[in-house]
C-alpha cells in the first residue's frame, strides 16, 4: 500500500474515478496448485467505488482470486492490474490494498485503539494526527467508547468491526474482505451487513467481498460476479443474476432465503412468434406451454430442447374454479404435491402434468387470509405467469439439441407439432433477432 499520509479528512477517502481505470482488473488470470485449476483464465473488472463481490460455491476459487490481488499468492498466467498497473510480482505489503479475514486477525494483546493503530504508525503520522485518525474510524464502525479494550472483551461483530477499522484506517485504494459475516450468528451477520453497507458508502473505498452466501452478495453488492469452477458464470447487479441468469447454474445457485432458487423447466420448441424486441418462444412442457421472450441474437428451432427459469414468487397458482392465466401467459397443467407455511407466505410444490420426470415446480403465494382458511376452489390445478419473468437459459456444453449437461435430463417431451424424436429440427417462426437457424 502507498506509504502516502495526505492531509485528507479522515473519512474522505477516495472520490470514486470511475473515468479512470478500474481499481481491480484481472486479465486472463489462471492458478493451478499441483493438478487442481483453482482459478482459470479468468477477466473480471471492478471499477472505483463499487461494492463488488465474488460469489460462488466452496472450491470455485473465490479465496484463491482474493489471495492474488491481495499479494498472498501468484498467478501461473495472466495479469492483476490496480488502479491500472500490473502488481504481479509486488509484494503484499507494496500493494494498495489491506484485507479483512473471516476470523478477524487482531492482536489479542493490544488494546482495540492500538490494534487500529498499529497500521499506521509506519505511515510517519504525527501524533495529533494518528490519534484523530483512530478515533475517526472507531467513530466510523460505532465503538468510539471501547478503545481501552482488548479483542476478548468484546463480542465477535465488535471484533470484525475493529478488524474492519484498522484495515481501512491506511486509506488503501482496494479492501479486500474474505467472508467476514462466516463466523458471526444470523442476527449479528444480518445487522453487520446494514453496517458494511453504510461504512462503504461512507467511505467511498472499493470493496472486494468473498462470499458463499446469496442473499449477503445480492443485499451488499453494486454488482457481483459469480465463479463456478475457476471461471466467471455471469457478472451483473443483483437484479441482473436474480433475474436474468446466463445459465442454470446461475439459476439455481442463486437463491433468496424466502424462496430459494429459480424453477428450471424442460421442455421443447414450439413456434416462434414475432419479430424484433416483441418475439416470443412457446415451448411445450409437459401438457402446457411456456412463454418467454427470445434475447437478441438467439436462434432457435422447432422441437429444440431448451430450459426456461421462473422465480417462484413470480408465478401464480389457479384452481379448477378460477379462470386461469390470462391469454398470453405461460400456462402449465400442475397436480398439487405438497404445501409449507412459512408464515408470510406459503410454499407450494406442484408437478408437472404430462412430465412426471420433472422437478416439482415451486410457486410462493402471500398468506392474505389465515392459515386454516382455505380459498376457493381447492387444490391448485394450473400455474401461470407472464412471458416477462420467463428466462430462456443459454445452452450449457453437453446441452442442446439432444444432449444433457451433468445431472441435467435431455429429452423431447410429447406435446402438439413436436417433431419425432430424433427427427432433424426444423426452423420455425420470425425472422430478425429471433432468427432461428
Ligand atoms: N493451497 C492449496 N493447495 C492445493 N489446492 C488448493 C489450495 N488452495 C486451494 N486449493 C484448491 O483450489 C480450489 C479453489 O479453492 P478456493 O479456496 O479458492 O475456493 P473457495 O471458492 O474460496 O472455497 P471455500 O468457499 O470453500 O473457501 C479448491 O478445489 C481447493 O481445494
Amino acid at each position: 500500500m502507498s506509504e502516502d499520509p495526505r492531509e485528507t479528512p479522515a473519512l474522505d477517502h477516495r472520490v470514486p474515478d470511475a473515468s479512470g481505470p478500474p481499481a481491480v482488473e484481472l486479465r486472463g488470470v489462471t492458478r493451478t496448485y499441483t493438478d487442481q485449476v483453482a482459478v482459470r483464465d479468468l477477466s473480471l473488472r471492478v471499477g472505483e467505488g463499487e461494492f463488488f463481490s465474488v460469489l460462488g460455491p466452496s472450491g470455485s476459487g473465490k479465496t484463491t482470486l482474493l489471495r492474488m490481488v491481495a499479494g498472498f499468492e501468484d498467478p501461473d498466467g495472466g495479469a492483476i492490474l490496480l488502479g491500472g498497473r500490473d502488481v504481479v510480482g509486488v509484494p503484499a505489503h507494496r500493494r494498495d490494498v489491506n484485507t479483512v479475514f473471516q476470523s478477524y486477525a487482531l492482536f489479542p494483546h493490544l488494546s482495540v485503539w492500538d490494534n487500529v493503530a498499529y497500521g499506521l504508525r509506519r505511515l510517519g503520522l504525527r501524533r495529533a494526527e494518528l490519534r484523530a485518525r483512530v478515533g475517526d474510524y472507531l467513530d466510523l464502525v460505532q465503538l468510539a467508547g471501547y478503545g481501552r479494550r482488548r479483542p476478548h472483551q468484546l463480542s465477535g461483530g465488535q471484533q470484525q468491526r475493529v478488524a474492519i477499522a484498522r484495515a481501512l484506517a491506511r486509506r488503501p485504494r482496494v479492501l479486500l474482505l474474505d467472508e467476514p459475516l462466516a463466523a458471526l450468528d444470523a442476527q449479528l451477520r444480518a445487522q453487520l451487513r446494514v453496517e458494511l453497507t453504510r461504512i462503504q458508502r461512507e467511505v467511498g473505498t472499493t470493496f472486494l467481498y468473498v462470499t458463499h452466501d446469496q442473499e449477503e452478495a445480492l443485499v451488499l453488492s453494486h454488482r457481483l460476479a459469480v465463479l463456478r469452477a475457476g471461471r466467471v458464470e455471469q457478472v451483473g447487479t443483483p437484479a441482473d443474476v436474480y433475474e436474468r441468469p446466463v445459465s442454470r447454474f446461475v439459476a439455481e445457485f442463486i437463491r433468496s432465503s424466502t424462496t430459494g432458487g429459480s424453477n428450471v423447466l424442460e421442455g421443447t420448441v414450439r413456434t416462434v412468434t414475432g419479430a424484433g424486441n416483441a418475439a416470443l418462444v412457446e415451448v411445450s412442457v409437459g401438457e402446457g406451454a411456456v412463454l418467454a421472450e427470445l434475447p437478441p441474437g438467439r436462434a432457435l428451432r422447432r422441437g429444440q430442447p431448451v430450459a426456461v427459469a421462473v422465480r417462484p414468487e413470480k408465478a401464480r397458482l389457479y384452481s379448477a374454479e378460477d379462470d386461469g392465466p390470462p391469454p398470453g401467459w405461460s400456462r402449465v397443467p400442475v397436480r398439487p404435491r405438497d404445501t409449507v407455511y412459512t408464515g408470510a407466505a406459503t410454499e407450494h410444490l406442484v408437478e408437472v402434468v404430462g412430465d412426471p420426470g420433472a422437478t416439482p415446480l415451486t410457486v410462493f403465494t402471500q398468506n392474505t387470509r389465515r392459515a386454516g382458511e382455505t380459498g376457493p376452489g381447492g387444490g391448485p390445478v394450473l400455474v401461470g405467469w407472464e412471458p416477462r419473468f420467463s428466462v430462456l437459459l443459454a445452452d450449457e456444453p453437453g446441452r442442446g439439441d439432444g444432449g444433457a449437461e451433468p445431472g441435467g435430463r435431455a429429452r423431447p417431451t410429447a406435446a402438439d407439432g413436436d417433431p419425432t424424436p430424433g427427427s432433424a429440427p426444423t426452423p420455425v417462426g420470425a425472422t430478425s433477432r429471433a432468427d432461428v437457424s
